[in-house]
């Protein structure tokens, strides 16, 4: 008989996932349906968002082979019910206090960064590149955490070996590259682009590095359609375009000058949005989203 929800206790909410305590060595983190844009979180949820992210990550998880946090299948009978598919048992680690960021494209806080110096996170670039370049080889560009609601700072590896050792530091910055150019090659067969993630890794209690939180899911990474890839400009975003085009179009009756919340979203975006996460899952794991716990009975 599956717990209730309500029987763990919450340790932590983020933006559009949360953590409980399961017991002294394992945590339940769940991914909700909640979606962000512009840096709001829309009042309309995308059905099946949170399993579709989750069955990413565990896709990932499998497929790359590091060593992750990972305490249990999918239908783990310490999953509850109603969050079935969209949650995970993990283990409890000493979370390394670093966003490890791999970036094989030039954008974002990036492009800002490398139009100031020539550099991102201290790493000098060539002359010339535009919004959405590609970086090759990758390079990692790590980020302090950023209290709920702000925006991670980008830092040197210098300044993260200064924080948790040299030796940590290289390890991390390692990791961060083989997963994510692993992982984008994945993608990249299947005709999406990975342009960017951000990882977060901890540590057991006899010191071993784990990757933890979730893997190369669109929340956590830029997702482009390879087929819509031109360097020069802000490239689609795969799975939200759809909802920051309503947004920002004429029949919202808002833009991001606005210093209102965003409107909810009429039912086809929703629609179409939640098709898009599961042919990104699809494409890329080669599975049927049909056959990932927790569907509607
Ligand atoms: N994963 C993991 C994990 C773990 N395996 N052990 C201990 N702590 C954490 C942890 C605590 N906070 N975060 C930041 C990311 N959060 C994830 C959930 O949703 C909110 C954001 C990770």
């Amino acid at each position: 008989m599956r717990l209730e929800l309500s029987e763990y206790t919450p340790i932590y909410s983020g933006k559009v996932r949360e953590l409980y305590a399961v017991d002294d060595e394992h945590l339940l983190l769940v991914a909700s349906d909640r979606i962000s844009a512009y840096d709001y979180i829309l009042d309309s949820q995308i059905p099946d968002k949170g399993r579709v992210l989750t069955a990413m990550s565990v896709f990932f998880f499998d497929a790359l082979g590091v060593p992750n946090h990972l305490a249990g299948p999918a239908d783990d009978p310490r999953i509850p019910e109603s969050v079935l598919g969209r949650a995970l048992i993990t283990r409890r680690l000493d979370m390394v206090q670093v966003e490890c960021v791999a970036r094989g494209y030039l954008t974002g806080s990036g492009v800002k960064e490398y139009r100031t110096n020539g550099q991102v996170c201290g790493v000098p670039l060539p002359a010339g590149l535009v919004d959405g370049s590609r970086i090759d080889p990758p390079i990692f560009t790590p980020a302090t955490k950023a209290a709920v609601g702000d925006h991670d700072e980008n830092v040197s590896f210098d300044r993260v070996a200064a924080d948790v050792g040299v030796e940590l530091a290289s390890k991390l910055r390692d990791l961060t590259l083989d997963v994510y150019g692993r992982g984008a090659d994945i993608a990249r067969e299947r005709g999406i682009i990975l342009a960017d993630t951000k990882f977060e890794f901890g540590l057991t209690p006899d010191g071993e590095l784990l990757l933890a939180d979730e893997v190369l899911t669109p929340d956590s990474s830029r997702y482009w359609d390879a087929a819509l890839y031109e360097p020069g400009r802000a490239q689609p975003s795969f799975d939200k375009q759809i909802v920051r085009d309503w947004l920002t179009g004429p029949d919202s009756g808002w833009s991001t000058d606005s210093d209102t919340p965003p409107p909810a979203l009429p039912d086809d975006v929703v629609e179409r949005t939640r098709a898009r996460y599961i042919e990104a899952y699809e494409r890329i794991s080669g599975l049927k989203f049909s056959d990932w716990p927790g569907g509607a009975a």
